[in-house]
């Protein structure tokens, strides 16, 4: 557990715009030296998996962890919408790695990048519950988009489709109804009226229902969807933010909810992993997995979210002020009203996104929990991380952003 290797430099990685008559544009990499690759030189490299919104907080460390732990892989794609440098100092060894550069609403870039695909990984997608984007907008990329996935999945014959969704699928809802270790069968009335859980709850439900429609060949295409719960973990945007927000602070944080609420948090590097073998047991266990829903755990403690972010900003300096929060609730909901009023006032001027609005008070206000070994018992997951691995490596990042 938890000994995975740094990630290795070196290397490099041809980049290329599709254009909307081409195949993916491709190239080699050279070959210099396979420290992190799992890769059995005895084994046959025969597969194409393509990673949409492979560039992402949860892309990059499923890019990573492919490459180490997929031996079969021959050829690597990774399609988003904005190329990261990191791509250009993959070490990927023997493995082909093509960048893509497109645009999940636009069906002929998928369809190019699908072409020749084994296996997608369909994981882009707009995160936004802070208002940045317009529910037309995000329904555009995560529903839309997931279409066209699908669509090119089945013009072009690939028969495995593993999708990022959410555990916002199910909740919190409206109501604020506690989900206490729950798993993927617990009873729950998942209302939503949010733009972006709704997006995934209908995305997800698009990649169910295609589990066993016929693709180009005659074989039925195979799918199942991944449900994180709150991701944390190298690359994450939102730590970051109470980081910086912290020292700003002068190194204090402020409790605002009671540290009662539980939320259920998992491991980047974890939910890459669970990506990874789902990925590789669709294929043998097709009739099990095929159409299922797994949520993504480890064993990362149930805490508050502050609580819990305090794991690692506490060891950075930042402490959090108060065992009760320190405002009352009723100002905290006004707080986050006036905000929502704020944004969409200036919305003609500016765009006012702060992390406190009605939604993501809800959220942070009501228990959220999942209890479950679906994952373990359908195709083997075992965290690849302990908590204690993941911690560390999670600090030491935080350390290393500010610095
Ligand atoms: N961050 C979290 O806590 C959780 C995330 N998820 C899901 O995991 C997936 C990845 O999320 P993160 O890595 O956190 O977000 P992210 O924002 O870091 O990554 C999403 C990637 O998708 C790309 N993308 C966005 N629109 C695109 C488009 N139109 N065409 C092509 N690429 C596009 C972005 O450029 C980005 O690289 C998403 O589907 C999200 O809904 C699910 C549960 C929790
Ligand atoms: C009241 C604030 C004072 O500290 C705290 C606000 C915290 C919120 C920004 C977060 C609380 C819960 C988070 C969400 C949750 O982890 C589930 C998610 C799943 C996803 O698919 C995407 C991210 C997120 C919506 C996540 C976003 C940030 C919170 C709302």
């Amino acid at each position: 557990m938890g000994q995975e290797e740094e990630q290795a430099e070196g290397g490099r990685c041809v980049t290329g715009r599709l254009a909307p008559s081409r195949q993916v544009s491709s190239g080699q990499l050279g070959h210099t030296g396979t420290g992190c690759s799992m890769a059995d030189p005895a084994q046959t490299q025969e597969l194409v998996y393509l990673v949409t919104g492979g560039c992402g907080f949860l892309g990059e460390h499923v890019v990573q962890m492919l490459l180490r732990r997929e031996p079969r892989l021959r050829e690597l794609r990774v399609f988003d919408l904005h190329l990261s440098p990191w791509l250009e100092k993959l070490d990927a060894g023997p493995v082909r790695v093509t960048a893509i550069q497109g645009d999940v609403t636009q069906a002929h870039e998928v369809e190019a990048a699908v072409a020749g695909a084994h296996v997608v990984i369909h994981m882009a997608g707009l995160v936004d519950v802070f208002g940045r984007a317009s529910s037309e907008t995000i329904h555009m990329v995560n529903v839309e988009g997931t279409r066209n996935v699908i669509e090119a999945c089945v013009r072009w014959g690939t028969r495995f489709l593993v999708y990022t969704s959410s555990m916002e699928v199910v909740g919190p809802n409206t109501k604020g109804h506690p989900f206490y270790r729950g798993n993927e069968d617990t009873p729950y009335e998942a209302v939503h009226a949010h733009p972006y859980p709704c997006s995934k709850a209908l995305a997800e439900r698009l990649v169910l229902e295609a589990n066993g429609r016929e693709v180009r060949g005659g074989l039925p295409l195979v799918t199942c969807a991944l449900r994180p719960t709150g991701i944390y973990g190298e690359g994450h945007q939102i730590m970051r933010d109470f980081y910086r927000q912290g020292l700003r602070l002068g190194s204090r944080l402020f409790r605002v909810v009671p540290a009662s609420v539980e939320h259920g948090r998992v491991y980047v590097g974890n939910v890459a992993w669970m990506h990874v073998l789902a990925a590789q047991e669709l294929e043998r266990r097709e009739g099990l997995m095929g159409g299922q829903v797994y949520f993504c755990y480890d064993s990362s403690p149930y805490k508050s979210y502050e609580d819990f972010n305090m794991e690692f900003l506490g060891p950075c300096g930042v402490r959090l002020v108060g065992t009760r929060p320190v405002v009352p609730s009723w100002l905290l909901v006004l707080l986050a009203a006036l905000n929502a009023l704020l944004q969409w006032l200036l919305r003609p001027l500016l765009l006012y996104a702060p992390l406190l609005n009605p939604y993501t008070l809800a959220m942070a206000k009501t228990t959220f929990t999942v209890s479950t070994t679906k994952a373990q018992q359908h195709f083997g997951y075992e965290p690849l991380f302990s908590w204690e691995e993941s911690r560390r490596r999670t600090i030491r990042w935080v350390q290393a952003t500010e610095g």
